[in-house]
């Protein structure tokens, strides 16, 4: 893999947003806040998971938006508009963090990320492909499957001034494969929209943040719900980037807050030569899980 995964610097910012029940009141401030990660000179701005409503099953499907036919109107989708324009309005590349879809299509509901360039064009779309089901007794108890169907991708999305991030959704981050395909693919960033909670996010969020990073000698960026203890899910927060050796380049306590951090090829370039795990690899012992079979494109979204 050649230094060239990212064309040039760039500033990336996660924006630990704090949201509540009012749709259009969250879409207004989640605005705001990326106005203000664009005028402190971010180019790639990420919001959280979920980052219109509260996060649970009973919210799913009454914050549910429809994407097609793609582009929604305003009343099928006001997220899809609201991201659109704060896109192009700053001129910068917006990870849309997730809403609730609903699919006229597949009459499914998904966990879904726009991805949207400056100029207010949607780049690409990621639904969570692995769902979100566990059960900690006496901790937490969650079942997303109850209500959302998963996604069937993984998602790439080229952005032409910098080169290709890859977008996938807080649980998907869990899973190794996914990172390492993602890499693979010539990735300079793994980007996670998520909403962890006291119990795992204190044991798991940052060991995985970094474990991604440290596996793929590749930027990492986890972006969550600012915490609301009033909630009925209560987010760990911690938005953090990590860069290509793990080190932890900024991280939120749990409050809302914007981190930033400018991000540069040539970290990604000096952690793969001086631990050159890309030319160490013994695919004669074990397979290369990026080397087929990958599904990239949802068929209908
Ligand atoms: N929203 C999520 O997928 C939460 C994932 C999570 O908390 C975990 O421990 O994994």
């Amino acid at each position: 893999m050649s230094s060239s995964v990212l064309k040039k610097p760039v500033k990336l910012s996660c924006i630990q947003l704090a949201s509540g029940a009012d749709k259009a009141a969250n879409l207004k401030h989640a605005a705001s806040q990326v106005a203000k990660a664009a005028q402190a000179g971010s180019n790639i701005v990420v919001l959280p998971e979920c980052f219109n409503s509260p996060y649970g099953c009973q919210y799913f499907p009454d914050y549910a938006e429809t994407l097609l036919p793609s582009p929604p109107t305003r009343e099928q989708s006001p997220s899809y508009h609201a991201l659109s324009a704060m896109a192009s309005e700053n001129k910068i590349y917006l990870v849309g963090g997730s809403i609730p879809e609903f699919s006229p299509d597949t009459k499914k509901h998904y966990n879904t990320s726009l991805i949207f360039g400056p100029d207010g064009k949607l780049l690409g779309t990621h639904r969570k492909v692995h769902l979100f089901d566990i059960d900690i007794p006496g901790k937490i108890t969650f079942k997303e499957s109850e209500v959302l169907s998963p996604g069937n991708k993984v998602t790439l999305v080229d952005l032409p001034e910098y080169g290709t991030i890859a977008v996938a959704i807080c649980y998907d981050v869990r899973f190794p494969e996914l990172a390492m395909i993602a890499a693979r693919k010539g990735a300079f960033a793994l980007i996670y929209p998520g909403a962890f909670n006291l119990t795992t996010g204190a044991l798991h969020w940052k060991l995985l943040a970094q474990g991604r990073a440290v596996d793929n000698q590749i930027y990492v960026a986890m972006c969550s719900p600012a915490r609301d203890m009033s909630a009925s899910y209560n987010a760990w927060g911690h938005s953090m980037i990590v860069d290509p050796m793990a080190k932890v380049l900024v991280e939120a306590e749990e409050k809302e807050a914007i981190i930033e951090a400018e991000i540069e090829g040539g970290a990604i370039a000096e952690a793969r030569k001086n631990i050159p795990l890309n030319t160490q690899r013994r695919f004669d012992v074990y397979t290369d899980v990026s080397a087929s079979g990958v599904k990239f494109e949802e068929p209908g979204l």
